[in-house]
């Protein structure tokens, strides 16, 4: 089953023929394949089950709308279940052999590497961590002066371009120490807080470091650049453009400022350094910006007109490289001579530092960032997820085909040469004016070039357009990671990042580009469906609700509504469980996951059903109604030492009282008094085990899976306690649920959304 992929050499001729990536087959293919091809008979029969029971119960009466309602749900669970299993049927591993490279590409024809950096609130988006970011990329072992990197402010702060100032100042004794010391640790704020060696040059670098932080976070809690850290005229030019009153976040001019330059700039022992460019889009109140998209394709085109490197990396600000042979190992791929001219990225996987023991809110995304991608590997290229990917840069300017997308204007075009220096006046005045916030009005940016607008997870859209349009790409999945990043620490931050993901795949699943008709046309069934499955992933609110809630309330109304124990079709609903949870199981920890994090991936599976995934809905379809609008909510990267503390101790974080966590409250309380009532009348005798023992098990499930919040609720005492006004609300209405008092219930409800969306 091993392929391997030779690599034809072009540059030395005489060497032979030398490895430099390798992709396998995983070994439990055909066990999948046979797996889902019984479980498609298990949901087979069970639809037919559920229709025999709506013929039967012929009458519009009670028992007819939940079998209805099991019926509608079990139906979407299926298509869940069937699309994602496009993830699961061509599983494939890479391996790649930098080593190799340098035996068939010469250092000097190594390509250069435009390195794009995201931020966007200097509060929100710590400026140390940002320039850690930075000085760890420009550190990368790949010739420096190959490598410029921009960084996108959305900020707007000066705050920030202070940052940048200090960082380049930092550059020119930092670099020569990561090239001395050879170490793999190259953010400085993560190799000061790690066990590394001690010498006097460490010290020294830690004094210049402790103070550049010193300064940095001064000026950061007075809000402004003092006088005192002003003393050379070219940065005194540079924050002057920070006048007074007129200059806000949403309303300013471009600002952009080349802080390094590597035609000239040298650090401490000779070496020249890799560009570093400040960018800092035009802005005003009347024109629409596109967040993280628009901010990309202003950089697309500021470094078009600078240096207009072929390969991109995009990373968030948070993301710091983790391995400075990172892009050598892209460029394993991507100078492949055989499959360059189709491969439009490469895409490491998004993981994360910081993370607890367990991932109690299950924020490293295992399936996204790390299993499904390598089923898709083996079937077009992984789906782009915003950071972490190397870019081909015509990738942007429509398909590989020879029918190119061109720019209005040539200089932008990804095979314009740059002849002039970045810092003459020609060069800083195209790049002003392509910052402009009206640059791209009746162009295509946006639509059919560049990064794609219109969805809140640009990446996960602009990913799928680029494979429909004929590109392909790989998965690059070290041992080492080669970048990581932060993510949320509380609840409702995890939460809120969730419901703008699932805001921005409805997007994607209603536009006119929808994957489940225009990406099933364009790359197959396969490759659409699993797009559709990730677009379609807020819908399992309506399963999650029906089931955390009609079968206790059923169950409190003594009625029996799954097959007894006897009968031949409750072993289905076993089987039908059993083989989902172990499928998930299974795959989970055969790619690296522990049970305890599996478990809290499925807990917050069911958490975010109840809250991400039903608010997110409820927002898109209020939106197009035009009642609402979106926004793109920053995950918060600053963390409380109190907070930070409870969670490494695994505490559930809440805290603040927010409407996302009223109907998971309802649903912990509903499910644990029915689990008890269910109990009192098998102990009393008045039903029996077997008729309510599947309705028993479902509630019993979901109150194992609220522990948290009843201790959140009643025992714990701490700050990130369930909000006393969330509990009561959840309480009552569960109460007015439990009594069946269904109009109060319903207008409940629609009071708290409102309430919600003011
Ligand atoms: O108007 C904006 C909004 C955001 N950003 C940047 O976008 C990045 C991602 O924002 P973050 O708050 O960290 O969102 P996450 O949910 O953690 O990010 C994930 O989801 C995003 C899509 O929603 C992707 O863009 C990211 O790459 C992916 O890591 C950050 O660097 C921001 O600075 C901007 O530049 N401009
Ligand atoms: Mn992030």
């Amino acid at each position: 089953m091993e392929e391997q992929r030779l690599r034809s050499s072009n540059s030395i001729s005489s060497a032979p023929p030398l490895l430099l990536h390798t992709l396998k087959h995983a070994r439990r293919t055909a066990f999948n394949r046979a797996f889902a091809a019984v479980y498609t008979c298990a949901i087979s029969a069970l639809l037919y089950y559920h229709a025999l029971k709506l013929i039967h119960s012929a009458t519009l009466s009670s028992s007819f709308f939940i079998s209805l309602s099991f019926f509608l749900s079990d139906a979407f669970l299926a298509f869940m279940w069937a699309s994602r299993q496009c993830f699961l049927m061509t599983i494939v591993y890479r391996e790649e052999y930098p080593e190799n490279l340098e035996r068939v590409l010469r250092k000097p024809d190594f390509p250069a590497l435009d390195v794009f950096i995201c931020t966007a609130d200097p509060y929100k988006e710590p400026p140390m961590r940002l320039i850690s970011t930075v000085l760890a990329v420009m550190a990368y072992e790949y010739p420096t002066e190959k490598i410029s990197i921009y960084v996108s402010d959305d900020g707007g702060s000066q705050l920030t371009m202070f940052a940048c100032m200090e960082a380049a100042k930092f550059a020119t004794h930092w670099l020569p120490f990561c090239r001395k010391k050879k170490m793999i640790n190259r953010s400085p704020e993560v190799y000061f807080a790690s066990n590394h060696s001690w010498c006097s040059e460490t010290e020294k670098i830690k004094i210049l470091y402790e103070s550049m932080k010193a300064r940095v976070e001064n000026v950061l809690e007075r809000g402004k650049v003092g006088e005192e850290y002003i003393n050379e005229e070219p940065q005194c030019r540079a924050l002057s453009k920070w006048t007074d009153g007129s200059f806000t976040r949403q309303d300013h001019p471009p600002v952009i400022q080349i802080l390094l330059e590597s035609s000239k700039s040298k650090d401490t022992t000779g070496h020249l350094m890799p560009n570093l460019i400040y960018v800092s889009r035009e802005k005003r109140r009347t024109s629409p910006h596109n967040f993280k998209a628009g901010a990309l394709n202003v950089l697309l085109r500021v470094s078009a007109t600078m240096s207009n490197a072929p390969i991109i990396l995009t990373l968030d600000c948070d993301m710091y490289s983790n391995d400075p042979q990172t892009p050598l190992r892209a460029l394993c791929y991507l100078s492949d001579s055989e499959i360059q001219s189709q491969l439009g990225y490469v895409q490491f996987p998004q993981m994360f530092h910081g993370v607890n023991k367990n991932d109690i809110y299950a924020c490293e995304y295992k399936r996204i960032f790390q299993t499904n991608p390598l089923g898709l590997d083996g079937l077009v290229g992984p789906n782009h997820v915003g950071t972490g990917c190397f870019f081909n840069r015509r990738a942007f300017f429509g398909g590989p085909s020879a029918t190119n997308v061109s720019p209005e204007i040539p200089e932008l075009s990804p095979n314009h040469i740059v002849d002039k220096n970045i810092q003459s006046q020609p060069i800083l005045e195209l790049a002003h004016k392509v910052a402009g916030c009206d640059y791209e009005n009746k162009t295509q940016w946006g639509f059919e070039m560049g990064f794609r607008y219109g969805s809140l997870i640009e990446d996960f859209y602009t990913g799928f357009r680029l494979t429909c349009e004929g590109w392909r790409s790989t998965f690059c999945n070290p041992k080492r990671p080669a970048f990581l990043g932060d993510a949320p620490i509380c609840l409702i931050d995890a939460l809120q990042q969730c419901q703008r993901w699932m805001i921005g795949g409805l997007q994607v699943a209603f536009c006119k580009f929808r994957p489940i008709t225009f990406g099933v046309r364009s790359v197959g069934p396969l490759v659409g469906l699993a797009y559709t499955n990730y677009s379609f992933w807020s819908f399992w609110f309506v399963p999650l609700t029906i089931y955390a809630f009609l079968p206790q309330l059923a169950l409190l109304n003594g009625l029996t509504i799954f097959p007894k124990v006897s009968e031949p079709w409750f072993f289905l609903y076993v089987f039908l469980f059993l083989g989902a949870y172990g499928q998930d199981l299974f795959e989970f920890v055969i790619e690296g996951g522990t049970v305890p994090k599996w478990w809290n991936n499925q807990r917050m599976w069911m958490i975010r059903g109840l809250s991400s995934f039903m608010f997110g809905c409820l927002e898109f379809f209020l939106t197009r109604l035009g009642i609402s609008t979106y926004g793109f909510g920053l995950t918060s990267k600053v963390v409380d030492d109190e907070q930070s503390k409870r969670y490494d101790q695994g505490k559930f974080e809440f805290g603040v009282s927010s409407p996302m966590f009223v109907p998971l409250t309802m649903a912990a309380i509903i499910n644990l008094v029915s689990f008890f009532m269910g109990l009192l009348q098998v102990i009393r005798g008045s039903s029996s085990v077997e008729g309510l023992f599947l309705q028993m098990f479902i509630a019993g499930f979901a109150v194992l899976n609220s522990l948290p919040i009843y201790e959140a609720m009643v025992l714990r005492s701490d700050k990130g306690r369930m909000p006393f006004k969330t509990t009561m609300i959840s309480t009552l209405i569960a109460l007015l649920l439990i009594f069946g008092a269904w109009p109060y219930f319903v207008s409940c409800l629609a009071i708290s959304t409102f309430l919600a969306l003011k």
